[in-house]
């Protein structure tokens, strides 16, 4: 089948996709089969890495360009446990503006580097009841409230190259993947703040209001957040094993009495909280996978 115009306004050809991860196997000497994306406030997980190349985002051809703070916006190569990593220091959030395949390009561009594996990180809103601020949420399941609303990145031509028109997601989350992550973070004392549970991306930049907060909860929805879901989905159609992990940085407000109040600053105070323990977990589940 004749492939659509590369000017279509809701895809990238594969060329694209391949002159970007051209430019980046030219360009540094690392052969990575794991690629980590960092959440908010969670691009210290690139620091771990050692003999690393860095590139900014806006010196790589066709990569677009991070504008969040706790996102610092470049992709770093190196090592880490002796395995050849890549790590987004900076995602891409379809509220910045960006379109949804602009979002998950980064994960194609993994793809055609060879990447196998990709960890997916998050700053999440805790809706479950028992969790806790600082809680690591080992995702198990996503509900992808944008892609209920149209916005799901496979939406346009489906290029065969990348993966089949209707991929599956009930195993979007890998079973194996997962248990090596209670296992580890067992190992390595997290067991304490450890869950396991669904995820749920919303657009933002909004945060819930306290009637969508009860109506995620309803729907079994354990963490809200407004990412990773989007990548998650361009991952599996290409094959990728994913895991994901959403760091509790606050718990939502369901009360209407209560003072507090969904802020970008107490996400991030949280991530600096418990960036050392995330650190570690990472690692050594890079060592065992
Ligand atoms: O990139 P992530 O999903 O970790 O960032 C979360 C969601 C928003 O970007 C921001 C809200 O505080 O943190
Ligand atoms: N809601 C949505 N996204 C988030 C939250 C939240 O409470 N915390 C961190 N990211």
């Amino acid at each position: 089948m004749e492939a659509a115009p590369s000017t279509s306004p809701c895809r990238y050809s594969y060329e694209e996709y391949k002159e970007t991860a051209d430019w980046l196997l030219a360009h540094t000497k690392q052969r990575p089969k794991i690629a980590i994306i960092c959440g908010s406030g969670l691009g210290g997980l690139a620091d771990l890495l050692g003999d690393k190349a860095v590139f900014p985002y806006e010196d790589i051809p066709r990569f677009p360009t991070s504008t969040v703070p706790g996102h610092a916006g470049q992709l770093v190569f190196g090592s880490l446990q002796g395995r050849d990593c890549v790590c987004m220091q900076g995602r891409f959030h379809f509220y910045e503006g960006y379109d949804i395949h602009t979002v998950t390009y980064p994960v194609r561009v993994f793809y055609l580097l060879g990447v196998e594996t990709v960890i997916v990180t998050n700053a999440a809103g805790g809706l479950n009841g028992s969790y806790n601020v600082g809680d690591i949420m080992i995702l198990k399941d996503h509900i992808n409230m944008p892609g209920f609303a149209g916005q799901n990145p496979l939406c346009g031509h489906n290029d065969i190259r990348f993966g089949e028109r209707f991929p599956c997601m009930s195993d979007a989350y890998d079973r194996d993947l997962r248990a090596v992550a209670r296992q580890t973070a067992e190992e390595q004392g997290c067991g304490g703040f450890l869950q396991e549970g669904v995820y749920c991306m919303l657009a933002g930049p909004s945060y819930e209001t306290i009637a969508e907060c009860k109506l995620l909860q309803m729907l079994g929805a354990d963490c809200v957040g407004m990412s990773t879901v989007p990548e998650v989905v361009v991952a599996r159609h290409c094959g990728l094993r994913v895991l994901g992990l959403s760091l509790v940085t606050n718990k939502v407000v369901t009360d209407y009495d209560s003072a507090e109040k969904a802020n970008h600053e107490e996400v991030l105070r949280t991530t600096q909280r418990r960036t050392q323990d995330l650190e570690r977990l990472v690692s050594q589940l890079i060592a065992n996978i």
